[in-house]
């Protein structure tokens, strides 16, 4: 019986409040308004970021909300006036839209399309309103996906097609880890062939910007993180050395200083800390290193260093989504995945059901994973 048109009760993982694991519920999920797509979720990934807004240090967390924003899935129904994919499509939903018409779209700098930043941080649709419910109760949406759903509604501009051939399990890691880091590297920083980089964090972030270093001819790719058992893993993504801060009694930025002759030409932040950003910063090379803040910090934390840091030609940058224009992009980054280009199974170190999503995010906060894969 066709679902096209009527409300959808499935299951989803709802956070009712900030720092209470996650509850399955079974839920409704409205048809989808004009210009919105409805999707059936077949897998995501946890990111850090679920993690965060969870834990309640994210100054737009709202709840109750359905969170994820790494998913990938089927269109089930599209609304009015929706053209660029129909029901049946193998679809990766995009935390940063591309809407092509507002004047960050239309610029070459930036990827950060704004056409509905502001609805999107709020937690709803355009039109202020909401498609989930539970138990008399409305749902917030999380960055414009909410992938921890058997079903999603996400906007138009806020989804791609990609191809068929992929597996879903797996390109739904293009929804945001891989991208963030690869792109970080090859978008942002413009690593050179021949350069030295060190990256702050090796979890699913910072081991896709050591891919994206190795792709663009990087010489040292220095991982640093205080899990030594992240390091075999990081070998294999292009990590050449380790260094564990725990290991030093000064600042890990004076050690990297002095393996360096002078400092790193890249710096990459892949943890959210405020502290190690300062430390990225200041692990750069005078005169030209560049750091790029990547991780994402809580509300109230704010970065420092001496002015005479930048005056003396480091350069501080950040960096959402790789930089990627994210319609244009994801299709080609699974193309490069179906060409064995771009790795992305090296990622998936477990999977899990719905029901046990909240192993996945012990498996991250205790290390263990790079990243869990939840199936529906
Ligand atoms: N800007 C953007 O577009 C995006 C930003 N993010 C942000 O990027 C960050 C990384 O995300 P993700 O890879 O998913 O996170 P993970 O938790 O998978 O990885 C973080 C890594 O940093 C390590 N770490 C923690 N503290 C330190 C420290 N003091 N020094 C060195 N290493 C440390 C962790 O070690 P351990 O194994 O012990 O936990 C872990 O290996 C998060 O802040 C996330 O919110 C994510 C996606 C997009
Ligand atoms: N809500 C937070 C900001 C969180 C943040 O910086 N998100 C990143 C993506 S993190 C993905 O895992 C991002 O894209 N930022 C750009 C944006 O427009 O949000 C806060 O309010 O601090
Ligand atoms: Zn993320
Ligand atoms: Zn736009």
């Amino acid at each position: 019986m066709s679902t096209v048109g009527k409300v959808i009760k499935c299951l989803a993982a709802v956070a009712w409040e900030a720092g209470k694991p996650l509850s399955i519920e079974e839920i409704e999920v409205d048809p989808p308004k004009a210009g919105e797509v409805r999707v059936q979720i077949t897998a995501t990934g946890v990111c850090h970021t679920d993690a965060y807004t969870l834990s309640g240090k994210d100054p737009e967390g709202v709840f109750p909300v359905v969170l994820g924003h790494e998913g990938g899935g089927i269109v089930e129904s599209v609304g009015e006036g929706v053209t660029s994919v129909k029901p049946g499509d193998h679809v990766v939903p995009l935390y940063v839209p591309q809407c092509k018409t507002c004047k960050f779209c239309l610029n070459s700098k930036t990827n950060l399309c704004q056409k509905v930043r502001v609805t999107q941080g709020q937690g709803v649709m355009p039109d202020g309103t909401k498609r989930f419910r539970c138990k008399g109760q409305e749902l917030y949406h999380f960055m414009g996906c909410s992938t921890f759903s058997q079903y999603t509604v996400v906007l138009e501009i806020s989804i791609c097609k990609v191809n068929e051939a992929a597996p879903l399990d797996k390109v739904c890691l293009l929804g945001c880890g891989i991208p963030t880091g690869y792109g970080a590297a090859l978008n942002t920083a413009k690593v050179e062939p021949g350069s030295n980089c060190a990256i702050f964090g090796l979890g699913a972030v910072g081991l896709a910007v050591a891919l994206g270093c190795r792709a663009a001819g990087a010489k040292r790719v220095i991982g640093v993180d205080i899990n030594p058992a992240k390091f075999e893993v990081a070998k294999k993504f292009g990590v050449t050395e380790f260094v564990n801060p725990k290991d030093y009694d000064k600042p890990i930025q004076e050690v990297l200083v002095g393996l360096t002759d002078g400092g790193l030409d890249y710096t990459f932040e892949c943890i959210g800390n405020v502290s190690t950003m300062r430390s990225a910063l200041e692990a750069c090379h005078k005169g030209w290193g560049v750091s790029v803040i990547i991780g994402v910090a809580g509300a109230g934390e704010e970065i420092s260093t001496r002015p005479f840091q930048l005056v003396t030609g480091r350069t501080w940058k950040g960096t959402a989504f790789g930089g990627y224009k994210s319609r244009d992009s994801v299709p080609q980054l699974v193309d490069e995945y179906l060409s064995k280009k771009l790795p992305i199974d090296d990622f998936v170190t477990h999977n899990v059901s719905l029901k046990e999503i909240n192993e996945a995010f012990h498996l991250m906060h205790s290390g263990q994973s790079i990243r869990a894969v939840v199936h529906f």
